[in-house]
């Protein structure tokens, strides 16, 4: 007992501990990459933690990350064993289970879907919800926030569950939603005792244990949603009304991959966790840029009028003729990462490096956040600024080297980097297009002054995968051809998204047929 919490010798420092406690004293349950980050300025890019008797290692360099995480990745690509995950998705769940052969065999089905050519297959399906992205904008764009959410979950539902969500009243968004707010809850730093070193805690009755209550509470609504959607499935299936979603193809092969009934809901499940929050998440901190830093809009908004112009949408393709454009979005990444600290990684074995031994069972985290916000390797990291983009590479300031970074830096680390960061990547390029071309956004006016009212590039809602909080914008169109351009290419989409309007409730049905009667 003497020895939990005491840091061993062949361990990076950090910060003091505590007999028995180690760094839980100080352990930050919200917002935990800016302390990570203020104790990498003063304990170096490498340190440690002790939570109780576990071991926690924080990375704040490319170089280690890369060393470690990418370069060692055999030995680095375990998640920390947890109770939480076991209880919800008895394991099942391809982002957060063990490094095991259940997870290879996950991630295996997975990437059948999400390679770059794969990805392909779904850009109708992903233009059209652009294109609902931009009418819902232009119709009601005080609810351009809930637009945003809505369309991010509902291309993924799409592609992987082969319905659509027409609506953010639609039944599956609210569940989803609902589902991402208690999973955040679940798997905040500190939600969940150290039940496999006190395992007397397992046996505190679930009126006094909130993450028993929590974990049931979770694995109700998955299970219903997920095995409802895959019910979905299998119907039309058999109807030959199969739209060639992803588990459409995995229910016919799932003797060949060999997984249960139960883990193919799960892997859809996963898969809509993973990518929906993220990309909305990604999506309105562009919003928030583009009205916080004008001058970086106005200078995209050149950009695109002189590569697209006002007598058509822009196309895919138009991304490649616009540097800056790209530039906004390495450096919307940069300034705000997605998934500040990724995906904690974990220990299967040993590993000594710069001659400390760092024990099998260390929970590693990545810092991404202090990596993009470390002044030695960025010039001012807090200001947002894409020129950097253009003057180099990856951003860093003259004379820093950048040998060890990637552009892939903000999707993760070595063999559980993202697996659905090209179809991410396709609904951002789309939709960070259509907002330049179809939009004014500005911040909204005081009434008294007339003056724009300060934007807080701040408010982040908590969580392992941080959104900017709800916020106050002005969205008009850039034009009237472009308003009744837009309209008119919402209407042309109706063919692309009927073959995932099955099984969609009565009021969506209701809803669509309004809004198209109305053009
Ligand atoms: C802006 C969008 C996105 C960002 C920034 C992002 C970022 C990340 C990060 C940082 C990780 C953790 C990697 C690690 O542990 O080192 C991750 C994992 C994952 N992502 Fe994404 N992601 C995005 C979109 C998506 C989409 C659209 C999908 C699926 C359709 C997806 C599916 C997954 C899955 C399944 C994992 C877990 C992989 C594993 O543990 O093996 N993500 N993502």
């Amino acid at each position: 007992l003497l020895n939990v919490g005491k840091r061993e010798q062949s361990l990076p420092g950090g910060p003091p501990t505590l007999p028995l406690l180690g760094n839980l004293n100080v352990f930050p349950t919200a917002y935990a990459h800016y302390k990570f980050t203020e104790w990498a300025r003063e304990y170096g890019d490498i340190y440690s933690l002790k939570l109780g008797p576990q071991t926690a290692v924080i990375l704040t360099s490319m170089q280690a990350c890369k060393e470690l995480l990418d370069q060692q990745s055999a030995i680095t690509s375990d998640r920390p064993a947890s109770w939480m995950v076991n209880a919800t998705s008895k394991g099942l769940h391809l982002a957060l289970t063990r490094y095991s052969d259940t997870w290879r065999t996950l991630r295996k089905v997975a990437h059948s879907i999400l390679t770059p050519n794969a990805v392909v297959a779904h850009q109708p399906i992903q233009v059209a919800e652009a294109t609902q992205l931009m009418y819902d904008m232009l119709h009601s764009p005080e609810k351009f926030y809930t637009h945003i959410r809505r369309y991010s979950t509902s291309v993924i539902v799409s592609v992987v569950f082969g319905k659509r969500c027409p609506r953010y009243e639609t039944p599956d968004v609210t569940t989803f939603f609902e589902l991402v707010h208690i999973s955040e809850l679940c798997f905040e730093p500190g939600a969940e005792p150290p039940l496999e070193h006190f395992p007397f805690l397992h046996y505190v009755p679930e009126r006094w244990a909130r993450w028993k209550r929590l974990a049931k509470a979770l694995n109700e609504i998955q299970i219903k949603m997920y095995m409802g959607l895959l019910d979905e499935c299998e119907e039309r299936l058999r109807n030959k009304q199969g739209t060639g979603c992803y588990l459409e193809n995995v229910i016919e092969k799932q003797q060949e991959y060999g997984i249960s009934r139960e883990a193919v809901a799960y892997l859809g499940g996963a898969l809509l966790e993973a990518g929906a929050h993220t990309t909305s998440a990604f999506l309105h901190t562009v919003i928030m840029c583009l009205i916080a830093f004008p001058d970086v809009k106005k200078k995209a908004q050149e950009e695109i009028d002189r590569v697209v112009g006002e007598d058509r949408t822009p196309r895919m393709e138009d991304f490649e003729d616009m540097p800056y454009v790209r530039a906004l979005i390495k450096e919307t990444h940069r300034f705000r990462p997605v998934a500040p600290l990724a995906l904690p990684h974990a220990l299967t074995a040993d590993v000594s490096y710069r001659g400390y031994t760092i024990p099998k069972g260390t929970i590693i985290f990545a810092n991404t956040w202090g990596i993009y916000h470390d002044p030695e390797i960025y010039d001012d990291p807090e200001t947002f600024k894409p020129e950097r983009f253009l003057s180099s590479e990856y951003g860093v300031k003259p004379g820093v080297s950048d040998k060890d970074f990637r552009h892939t830096l903000v999707f993760g680390y070595g063999r559980r980097i993202c697996p659905g960061m090209h179809l991410a990547n396709n609904s951002i390029e789309l939709n960070v297009l259509n907002f330049l071309w179809a939009f004014e956004f500005s911040p909204p006016t005081d009434p008294k002054t007339g003056s724009y009212l300060p934007v807080d590039t701040w408010a982040y809602e908590k969580g392992v995968l941080p959104a900017p909080l709800p916020f106050p914008c002005e969205i008009t169109p850039r034009s009237a051809s472009k308003a009744s351009m837009i309209d008119s290419e919402y209407l042309a989409a109706t063919e692309a998204f009927s073959k995932f309007e099955h099984h969609l409730c009565e009021e969506d049905k209701e809803w669509l047929k309004a809004t198209r009667e109305k053009h």
